[in-house]
């Protein structure tokens, strides 16, 4: 597995590959990996030649300072996990080779659409700004065919599709499933920082979220709400910033059961740490 830090030595290693057509792969991560991130190095691994995983804990879309400076940044676990997992590539940039100019800011506004400013947009603001800058910096700089991304950030993946639309990128956006710790709770880097109590508490994310696929065809819209926030309300040191049941297209929230695409999300403060989940409802759902 060969470690790339500059844009330059990725595209000396890629582009005769690309010439030779191999099918090039992109993983982009944060790192802190766990078995949510092997599952994407694992579904790229089947639907490509080459698989090159990105490490850069991107500062432009952290609303928090706080937030980027603890988060975690374990790098030889991660070189490890990715090498046994068989990944190809690791691109793990610099701040200043992704932002030349940083600590200044670069000019960069896109339209995302107005779904850019519900729920992680609205807790987080400019968050996807970030987020779709540097995906289309890295995109620029591995030129991937196919790039792999968590159903668990479930907005992340309708705006980096959007970006990719505004570009007119030729690269496909795959969902991939959320993978789940034994009990229900959703793997995320950010878990580390729980509390034995937190860990605990943290459930209550999932169960809601299961309850209302479990009660989607039983219950109105609003009993549903009520009963998952109530959940949630309930559970001493969870602080609830949202729990929506909306369309998966548009992230608004739906008015009938007779929407193609509903999906219930969820976002909450567990002691200090705030963690995303969701679940896709109806009858195609996993
Ligand atoms: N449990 C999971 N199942 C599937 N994909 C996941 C899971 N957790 C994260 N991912 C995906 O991995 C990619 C990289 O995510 P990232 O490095 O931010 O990890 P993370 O666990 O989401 O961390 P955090 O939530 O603390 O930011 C994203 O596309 C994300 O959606
Ligand atoms: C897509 C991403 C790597 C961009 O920094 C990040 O938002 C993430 O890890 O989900
Ligand atoms: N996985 C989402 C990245 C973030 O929380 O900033």
């Amino acid at each position: 597995m060969e470690i790339i830090h500059t844009i330059s030595a990725l595209k000396t290693v890629l582009t005769p590959l690309q010439k030779a057509k191999s099918k090039i792969a992109l993983v982009p991560t944060m790192g802190a990996l766990h078995k949510g991130h092997l599952s994407l190095i694992k579904l790229a691994q089947q639907q490509a030649d080459i698989v090159v995983c990105s490490i850069f804990v991107n500062p432009t879309q952290f609303t928090d300072p706080k937030d980027l400076e603890k988060y975690p940044r374990p790098l030889e676990h991660d070189i490890k996990m990715l090498s046994d997992a068989g990944c190809n590539l690791v691109f793990m940039p610099s701040v200043k080779e992704m932002y030349p100019s940083f600590p200044k800011p670069e000019n960069w506004h896109i339209d995302l659409g107005k779904a850019e400013f519900l729920l992680e947009g609205e807790f987080r603001k400019g968050h996807y700004q970030g987020v779709t800058q540097i995906v289309k910096k890295l995109f620029d700089a591995v030129n991937p065919d196919i790039a792999f991304f968590g159903q668990k950030d479930f907005q992340q993946v309708l705006m980096i599709k959007n970006m990719v639309k505004h570009f007119n990128m030729p690269v496909e956006i795959i969902s991939c499933p959320i993978i789940r710790e034994e009990d229900g709770l959703a793997m995320s880097s950010r878990n580390i920082h729980l509390s034995e109590t937190d860990r605990k508490n943290a459930l209550v994310l999932s169960k809601a979220l299961q309850y209302v696929k479990d009660n989607f065809d039983l219950l109105n819209l609003a009993q549903l709400l009520e009963n998952a926030k109530g959940m949630i309300n309930e559970t001493n040191g969870v602080e609830l910033d949202y729990f929506t049941i909306a369309d998966g297209e548009t992230l608004l929230p739906i008015e009938n059961k007779t929407a193609k695409y509903p999906v219930a999300l969820v976002a909450a403060k567990v002691g200090e740490t705030r963690l995303i989940d969701n679940m896709l409802l109806g009858t195609n759902s996993a």
